[in-house]
């Protein structure tokens, strides 16, 4: 028996459940799609460009007298950019996000893997580390805005521990996230994502390298062992080193140490604008 799929007749248009009105008098703040992975290429220092795989947001303003947005919508504006997702093209696709919605506010929200180039300490061997990388777009009414973040894992050794113990001291993987807003002076000089990730393993106890070997793991540990530091003296280090840099004109800094004598977590956080840019 043959089993006909229920055809529509062209000249009958769906409706557009979208476009129904809503009375409820509620704006949805942010609507739109998330957790959708996409090819991204990023500004590297040392190579130019990297491709990665994002995994995006992207979302719109929605007036109290929709029902929906059109979800469609925001995959159309994508595909039309595929291959040149960039840092740079990241406002032409928010505006047109928000023409294309007819929203008065768009958000595109970046999580990605970003690969640098490390060298260990002592052999000099090279290797990759995978850290995260995040962008933040979004535009409103009060103008466009753009953050910047990353995600690095560092080594911390707690000071209290080394100070009353007869010997050692605990030390465990922290990660050191940092967001920032840039000033107009970083319209000349650009702050890369290297930058953050120096400024990161610079306020840790010790950077991590994916690869070491015997002579560069003692170098890492004694460093460690040197350089003991709290999760807020962490925070503290990075936010001195963020708030000396005049490119930057808002950062949060946010360090979560997975302490190795506990089964919990310890955190720190700084949020800062620059007082000229408030
Ligand atoms: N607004 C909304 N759409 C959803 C949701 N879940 C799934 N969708 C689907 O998103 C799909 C695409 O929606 P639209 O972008 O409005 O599609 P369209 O009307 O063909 O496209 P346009 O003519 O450009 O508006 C539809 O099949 C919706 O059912 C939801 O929670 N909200």
């Amino acid at each position: 028996m043959r089993h006909l799929l229920p055809s529509l007749p062209l000249e009958s248009p769906m409706e557009d459940v979208q476009n129904r009105s809503d009375n409820r008098e509620i704006p949805i703040d942010r609507v739109g799609v998330t957790n959708l992975r996409y090819p991204i290429i990023v500004w590297d220092k040392a190579n130019e460009s990297q491709s990665t795989v994002a995994t995006l947001s992207l979302s719109v303003h929605l007036p109290h007298h929709f029902k929906g947005t059109h979800m469609s919508r925001f995959l159309e504006v994508l595909n039309e950019h595929r291959g040149e997702f960039t840092i740079k093209t990241l406002p032409t696709v928010i505006h047109e996000l928000k023409t294309r919605l007819d929203s008065e506010a768009a958000h595109i929200e970046a999580r990605f893997p970003y690969f640098i180039e490390k060298q260990a300490p002592v052999t000099k061997k090279t290797s990759l580390l995978d850290i995260e990388g995040y962008f933040h777009g979004a535009s409103d009414a009060s103008g466009d805005d753009f953050i910047l973040g990353v995600s690095v894992p560092v080594t911390s050794l707690c000071p209290c521990s080394k100070e009353i113990s007869d010997y050692g001291a605990h030390n465990q993987r922290s990660t050191i996230t940092i967001e920032i807003r840039m000033t107009s002076a970083a319209s000349e000089h650009f702050v890369w994502m290297e930058d953050l990730i120096e400024i990161a393993e610079a306020s840790a106890s010790a950077p991590l390298y994916a690869l070491l070997k015997r002579p560069d793991e003692r170098f890492v540990t004694m460093q460690a062992y040197d350089n003991p530091a709290f999760v807020e003296d962490i925070a503290r280090n990075v936010a001195k080193r963020l708030q000396d840099d005049e490119r930057i004109g808002w950062f949060r800094v946010k360090c979560v140490n997975q302490e190795s004598i506990h089964n919990h977590d310890a955190f720190s956080e700084i949020l800062w604008t620059r007082p000229t840019e408030s």
